[in-house]
């Protein structure tokens, strides 16, 4: 399993520069590079990463994508002097040329296909490039928007050629639509391309209707071009976090890319004079995780833009951060996406219905209300303006995002624990010790009899459960103590160690403790004060027992063939465990599971987002193999393979639909759709 974190940077290209004057294109200045660097140097980043040199792309790589005048217009731009350079960038929409910009851009693609190949050769993992000129906007015979290569398309088709690769995700969260990259792959169904942009009903740059939901791909391409407009401005971390959980996560564990790459830009950050946006930093964290669990951990990030260079040295670091394996920073703000935000996703899920398996059961009734209305949808969303906007638009706003960057900034990236995960050396646990695992002492009986003998003293007779429940006790203690980032425990009684653990952790002083058990969860700890989240997947309703708010039982009996457990995790068990925003999460695995080991495997990896990352496992002492993969997905060695990718049924759609109907008021982030009507 490849490891390790590429960071590919070289001077040379900031020196592209603006040589006249131009209020478009002014704010593409070289210090977005170098003071990304300066910021990952000054957190320690950079020396945590492996460099890998840049490289000029040669002719033959960029005309995988260009034509032949494109280059030579480019080629010959070098010699210019002032005047031709300026009359030269006049032919294209928003871009302009140095006499280093056709050097600078041929570095640019270098150092990504430099990237493409550390991370497909198995030299690192995953890594990041920064480069510019950016790539995006451009197109097979124009430059445009500050792009003259359009390095992305290149590394996939790239990527294509040298590695035979069939499926490639490019993920493009710059705030402006890759129109570039669109037009270059609409009809090709092996590049599966998503992009957000700020849109505004098409009022916003590069104000093109092929930007919009339904614009899903043509020929054989349909379905393989994802667009989600932000129709107002002011979306924050709430917003981007539901487009990942109800349309790319989905769309991209069914389409199972062999790589992904990140047109990452940055200005879909707070405080970027583009984007206007409200997403802070440490959003970016989260993203780059989600990412990392596809494709075996292959993931190539390509800088794109960004303006503010406070907010993108900031946003660069938490993605470099999360590359590396840190744990991942909680996420601020109200855990609530606004309307605009849930109608776009809902319409993009609409467009592509007939494109996606897990879509298939997908209702759109509300389209037929909606086509008579819709203008009056467009016109209504025009002048209200939502809790969002208001926030954004006065200009006071800005001082305070200012003030909010500084302070924000200064102390967002905690110590790292340096022990990733802790164990217990209990029987049979040997076997799934990896180089990231401590070994916890035991606790001593009377220790644990003090601690256990509140709430569970008469369940407990056997000595075998009480230094159980103490090895279990021991590592938990590591976790709420912040020595460890998270710890895996093997019982006898998986039920009864995760009550008390739940219990220990309040009583420690954790204010919101999630609980995601599988199988039967024979005692069920009081919820009543919030304290507790439980969600418990078992394969049938406990007689008599209803849900509610802190007690979730979710009904789940896994396909024989294969893993169709995706839609339960991002469509359900994620929204509700980031609504609710733990800060310790306990993942049990009782007896009776109703999952197979990569579904329990999948469902570790992605809770891994919450709670600074702090989880404790604790798993029959029976199941040697889950513990095995449990214990992987935690040391981050490795992304455990999530099996063959199943779509849920009708009835476990019509499932997590009731689920998600019963709790989206509670638990907003579960809303992925407006209801009916507007
Ligand atoms: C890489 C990138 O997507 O950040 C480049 C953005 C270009 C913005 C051009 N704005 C033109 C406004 C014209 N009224
Ligand atoms: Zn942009």
């Amino acid at each position: 399993m490849a490891s390790g974190t590429a960071l590919i940077y070289d001077e040379k290209m900031a020196t592209h520069k603006l040589l006249w004057s131009d209020p478009i294109c002014d704010i593409e200045v070289p210090e977005r590079l170098s003071s990304s660097y300066e910021q990952l140097k000054s957190y320690h980043l950079v020396e945590r990463c492996v460099p890998v040199p840049a490289r000029e792309g040669s002719e033959e790589e960029i005309l995988l994508v260009h034509s032949l005048e494109h280059l030579e217009v480019a080629k010959s731009t070098q010699t210019m002097n002032e005047e031709e350079l300026k009359r030269v960038s006049e032919n294209y929409d928003a871009f302009f040329f140095h006499p280093s910009t056709y050097h600078c851009a041929r570095l640019a693609v270098g150092a990504t296909l430099q990237l493409v190949d550390a991370v497909m050769s198995g030299e690192v993992r995953n890594g990041m490039a920064l480069v510019r000129p950016p790539g995006h906007h451009s197109q097979r015979n124009a430059a445009n928007g500050f792009c003259l290569f359009n390095n992305v398309a290149i590394a996939a088709e790239y990527a294509k050629l040298k590695y035979g690769l069939q499926r490639i995700l490019i993920v493009d969260w710059d705030v402006h639509h890759g129109q570039g990259i669109q037009y270059i792959f609409e009809e090709d169904p092996s590049v599966l391309y998503f992009s957000w942009h700020r849109y505004e009903h098409q009022e916003f740059w590069p104000s093109l209707k092929e930007s919009d939901y339904d614009a899903v791909g043509l020929g054989k391409g349909k379905g393989f071009n994802i667009n989600l407009p932000w129709n107002k401005v002011g979306m924050g971390n709430s917003d981007y976090l539901a487009a990942f959980f109800h349309v790319l996560l989905p769309m991209a564990f069914e389409f199972d890319p062999e790589l992904v790459i990140v047109s990452s830009g940055y200005d879909s950050g707070i405080g970027d004079p583009e984007g206007q946006m409200n997403a802070t930093p440490e959003v970016f964290a989260h993203l780059t995780h989600f990412l990392m669990q596809l494709a075996n951990g292959k993931l190539c990030v390509i800088l794109e833009g960004g303006y503010h260079l406070k907010s993108l040295g900031e946003s660069v670091c938490m993605t470099v951060k999360t590359l590396l394996g840190d744990p991942v920073p909680q996420i601020t703000g109200e855990m609530a996406p606004c309307l605009s935000a849930v109608e776009s996703i809902q319409n993009v899920r609409a467009a592509h219905k007939p494109y996606w398996k897990w879509l298939a059961y997908e209702d759109t009734s509300f389209l037929q209300n909606l086509s008579t209305k819709s203008h009056l949808l467009k016109k209504a969303n025009s002048n209200t303006s939502t809790e969002h906007e208001t926030k954004i638009t006065n200009n006071n706003n800005t001082v305070k995002v200012e003030r909010f960057l500084e302070l924000h900034m200064k102390n967002i990236l905690f110590p790292v624990p340096p022990i990733k995960t802790a164990t217990i050396g209990s029987e049979g646990s040997e076997h799934f010790l990896s180089e990231h695992v401590q070994l916890v002492k035991e606790m001593d009986k009377t220790e644990i009899k003090s601690l256990v003998s509140g709430f569970y003293a008469d369940l407990v007779e056997e000595d075998k459960i009480l230094l159980s429940l103490g090895s279990m006790l021991a590592i938990l203690d590591k976790i709420l103590k912040k020595e460890v980032c998270n710890g895996i425990a093997a019982s006898p009684t998986a039920a009864l160690s995760a009550a008390v653990a739940l219990r220990h952790s309040v009583r420690f002083g954790f204010q919101r403790v999630l609980c995601v058990f599988v199988g039967d969860m024979q005692i069920t700890p009081n919820t009543e004060d919030g304290k507790m989240l439980i969600i418990n997947i078992c394969e049938k309703e406990q007689p008599g027992k209803t849900s509610c708010k802190h007690c979730i039982s979710l009904n789940w009996k896994e396909d024989a063939e294969g893993n169709d457990f995706f839609s339960a995790v991002l469509g359900f068990i994620l929204p509700v465990a980031y609504s609710y925003q733990p800060n310790l999460t306990v993942i049990a695995v009782g007896p009776n599971r109703s999952l197979g080991i990569s579904g329990i495997s999948l469902l570790v990896a992605l809770l891994q987002g919450l709670a600074e990352s702090r989880i404790v496992a604790v798993i029959e002492d029976t199941e040697i193999s889950l513990l095995q993969s449990v214990a992987k997905a935690l040391g981050g060695a490795s992304t455990p393979p999530f099996g063959i990718y199943v779509p849920p049924t009708q009835e476990k759609v019509k499932k997590i639909k009731a689920l998600r109907d019963q709790f989206q008021q509670e638990w907003k982030m579960l809303q992925c759709s407006v209801k009916d009507g507007i």
